[in-house]
């Protein structure tokens, strides 16, 4: 499985990198970064300091079409509309773990995985998807007697609130109940707000120096809380589900997976 990164520059990018040249049974076939970059033609092993590994780093998804099967795209909504309709058109498999698509953006992203192989997950790493199966039982058992807030924090350079993984959390817990999240969420919270309602879920965002990705989920009632907390300390958990994707793919010609399905959660 021969896998492209692209936005490959970014945090995740170099990070991803490092991962598909560490992991077996999947080779780095291109790695593309902005069209004005200044990095095109330097090798995109040396960008993400693990050596050089010959590839030299592109401008375009087209420069780099007869060199890859799969591409990982961790980048913004934007650009990843238009990879999927790439990898729609040249029949190419994708993995996206980009957060903050608005519904339109996700609608788009349904429609192309009946055409081709789509994983889309906010979160890929093994913790956070245990997290999310965790959860159910949790919120079924626990029932509408507690109040449920979701708290996330993540460094200062992160451009989407909430989180998409604080969104699934939120969705599955949700789900759980018997709830619609667009009715029951309640972001942030602010004056005189008044008593809480009993059945929304709300949602708090940190921003904040470097911290990789903390997410809980709090169920509080009169005399107990229960939190569930999941904490990233390193880049490296998501890129290798990522990875880890990108080889289960191998046998998918069409459709739409998460990581519960990577992971056999479902
Ligand atoms: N699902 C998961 O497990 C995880 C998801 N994420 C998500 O991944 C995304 C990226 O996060 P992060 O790596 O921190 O962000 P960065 O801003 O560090 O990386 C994004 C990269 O995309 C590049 N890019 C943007 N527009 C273009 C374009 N038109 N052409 C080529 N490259 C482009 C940027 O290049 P430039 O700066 O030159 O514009 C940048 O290098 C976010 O949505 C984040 O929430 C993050 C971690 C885990
Ligand atoms: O932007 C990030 O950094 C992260 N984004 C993902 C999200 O929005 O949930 C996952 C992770 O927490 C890191």
């Amino acid at each position: 499985m021969r896998v492209a990164v692209i936005g490959a520059a970014g945090r995740m990018g170099k990070t991803l990198i490092e991962a598909v040249c560490q992991a077996e049974g999947v080779t780095l076939g291109a790695a593309i970064v902005h069209p004005e970059s200044s990095l095109i033609g330097a090798d995109a092993g040396e960008l993400a300091g693990v050596g050089r590994q010959g590839i030299a780093l592109v401008g375009s998804l087209e420069a780099a079409k007869d060199d890859f099967d799969v591409l990982i795209d961790f980048t913004t909504p934007a650009l990843t509309q238009q990879n999927l309709d790439f990898c729609v058109a040249h029949s190419k498999k994708i993995v996206i773990g980009t957060t903050g698509l608005n519904d339109a953006e996700t609608a788009h992203l349904k429609a192309c995985a009946d055409k081709t192989a789509v994983m889309f997950a906010p979160n890929m790493s093994v913790g956070v998807n245990v997290c999310f199966k965790v959860l159910e039982l949790v919120a079924k058992t626990l029932g509408d007697d507690y109040d449920i807030e979701v708290i996330e924090t993540h460094h200062r350079h992160k451009v989407d609130s909430p989180s998409g993984t604080a969104l699934r959390l939120g969705e599955v817990v949700a789900d759980a109940l018997g709830r619609d999240l667009k009715e029951c969420a309640v972001y942030g919270r602010e004056g005189q707000i008044g008593p809480r309602t009993q059945k929304e879920i709300g949602f708090e965002t940190v921003r904040a120096g470097d911290v990789v990705g903390d997410h809980t989920v709090l169920f509080a009632t009169e005399g107990e809380r229960v939190e569930i907390t999941h904490k990233a300390s390193s880049r490296m958990t998501f890129a290798k589900g990522a990875v880890r994707a990108c080889g289960w793919l191998a046998g998918k010609e069409v459709g739409l997976f998460d990581m519960q399905d990577v992971l056999n959660l479902r």
